[in-house]
């Protein structure tokens, strides 16, 4: 006999388990139960992400590289953040040295190229866009000789045409779009833009971050030097050329930007030569050099550039012996007489007349300002502006033998320039562009912001790819934030349930004892 046959009849009857509102309620908890279970499995299951592409290739003045892009497909409203995936060095010089065999530019991207088809999944070439954007080297032979600069632009052309992407043109970009388009990436990588965060990627400092003032851009090239703020101070009217407005995620930015054309490091070092050849010597004693260094250098081609062409001296013979001195003061000199500080019809300049406003805020200095000064070690800028000239003058007297011997590895042709290279800098942050022993300490020397390279190119593929809206977006889907919810709702669903069914016992209708 089970237990239950020795039970009254009412009590049987009267069993709370056997009520059909304790099934319904069990029903309810079970299927409570099931989708609590199925919600938090498919949440968590492994999903492949599936991403975007996009390629731009910086054709810069001493080299090309190319930079892959990607960003999560299914992100509405372009909250998904984009990332470099992979980088690629283009072997030998930069594009605008091919001005005489301009198939040879062409060809030169041919390897990266097929890299990027690799690294790009097959089924998204297609849809990858591609852009080549040439900076300073192009704009310099484009003034020397316009037709040439067109036919090596055509020969890249029809080099990546013949490749699986998008292709979306290949073009010189102007200086100041250079700079601006440098300040727009490092500050969206930065997250400062005011752009929406990608959903559960909210830093606990999120709503200071939201308040912070942007950063400015410092990029320094081989033929250019950019530099870019937003100041309080300038509002364009005082120099538009210097003037750059944009409106992005809701936000109104106006940015000054400057881009010297001749500044980047090595025309710099061709305008400093100039200035020491003037009288046309045989021998040249240098002393942005290490002492003992020597090498014998063509006047042709030390002023084969529009940077110093109209300098050449008159009756100059056909070489010089460049000998190192190793004296930073006396070099910071010769630096200081490239700059010319006399005559500003603005209210302040930089130098060469040029307008520039109050330097504000932080800012980060990247491309060759970073390769030099890390090579030099020379990246803290907590340290004294006078502890960086101090070092900066101990190693420029290194002699040669002893600085080859040190650094085994580097080229010699970079090697023999980081004495010029780091005097120039300081030089041109503190004497061009005024920053002082205090504000030297806001600039942050810096290569990369969360795996991508600081530089022009993903603010330009942003901009043309439309990424960056000018209005932020509606409110994005929060997944996350649906999910929780969800998953509370039905915990409480259950609790409820369960609480009800340990109750049931209690309840008057449902009771065991028997009714008198
Ligand atoms: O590892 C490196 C790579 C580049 N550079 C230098 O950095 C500058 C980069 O200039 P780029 O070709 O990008 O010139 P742009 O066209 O922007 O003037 C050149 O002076 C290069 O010699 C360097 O010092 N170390």
């Amino acid at each position: 006999a089970s237990p239950s046959d020795f039970l009254l009849p009412e009590m049987k009857e009267r069993n709370p388990w056997h009520s059909p509102a304790t099934i319904i309620i069990t029903v309810i908890g079970v299927i409570a139960v099931v989708a609590l279970v199925t919600v938090i499995v498919l949440q968590n299951r492994e999903i492949p992400q599936k991403y975007k592409y996009g390629i731009v290739m910086d054709a810069g003045s001493s080299h090309t590289s190319l930079y892959i892009y990607r960003w999560p497909a299914e992100k509405e409203n372009n909250t998904g953040r984009v990332e470099e995936m992979h980088s690629c060095q283009v072997a030998g010089p930069g594009i605008s040295s091919y001005a005489s065999a301009p198939w040879k530019a062409g060809e030169s991207l041919r390897a990266c190229m097929r890299e990027a088809e690799q690294q790009v999944p097959q089924r998204r070439h297609q849809q990858t866009p591609l852009y080549l954007g040439a900076t300073a080297g192009m704009r310099l032979l484009s003034m020397e000789n316009s037709s040439a600069a067109e036919a090596v632009l055509r020969a890249v052309e029809e080099s990546l045409r013949g490749f699986s992407f998008s292709y979306q043109g290949s073009r010189t970009l102007r200086g100041q779009e250079e700079g601006a388009f440098g300040w727009v990436t490092i500050n969206y990588l930065d997250e400062r833009l005011g752009q929406p965060r990608p959903p559960g990627d909210r830093p606990p400092h999120q709503t200071l971050l939201q308040g912070l003032e942007t950063t400015g851009a410092l990029d320094l090239g081989g033929a250019s030097t950019q530099i870019s703020f937003v100041s309080d101070h300038f509002d364009g009217s005082e120099s538009p050329d210097n003037s750059m407005v944009f409106r992005l995620y809701g936000n109104d930015y106006s940015l000054y930007t400057h881009s010297f054309l001749c500044y980047g490091k090595d025309q710099a070092l061709r305008l400093a030569l100039a200035h020491q050849t003037q009288d046309a010597p045989v021998t040249l004693l240098d002393p942005c050099f290490h002492p003992g260094y020597e090498a014998s250098k063509d006047y042709s081609a030390v002023y084969d550039s529009p940077c110093v062409s109209s300098r050449r001296p008159q009756g100059a013979p056909l070489n010089f012996t460049h000998k190192g001195a190793g004296n930073f003061a006396q070099c910071q000199k010769v630096i200081r007489s490239i700059f010319n500080s006399s005559s500003c019809s603005h209210s302040r300049c930089s130098f060469n007349g040029v307008f520039q406003p109050p330097l504000q805020g932080k800012f980060g200095a990247f491309s060759a300002y970073y390769f030099v000064m890390d090579f030099l070690n020379l990246t803290d800028t907590s340290l004294p502006l006078e502890t960086v000239k101090r070092e900066l003058a101990r190693y420029c007297s290194n002699s040669w033998d002893q600085v080859k011997q040190q650094h085994p590895a580097v080229k010699v042709k970079y090697l023999a320039a980081y004495c010029f290279s780091g005097t120039y800098i300081i030089t041109l942050l503190t004497d061009g562009y005024n920053f002082s022993s205090e504000s030297y300490s806001s600039i942050k020397f810096i290569k990369k912001i969360r795996g991508s390279d600081a530089g022009w190119t993903l603010g330009y593929m942003l901009n043309l790819t439309n990424m960056i809206p000018a209005e932020a977006p509606d409110s994005p889907p929060l997944p996350q934030a649906g999910y929780a919810s969800l998953v509370t709702l039905m915990v409480l669903v259950l609790a409820v349930v369960l609480l009800l069914l340990a109750l049931r016992p209690r309840w008057p209708c449902c009771s065991q004892q028997p009714q008198v």
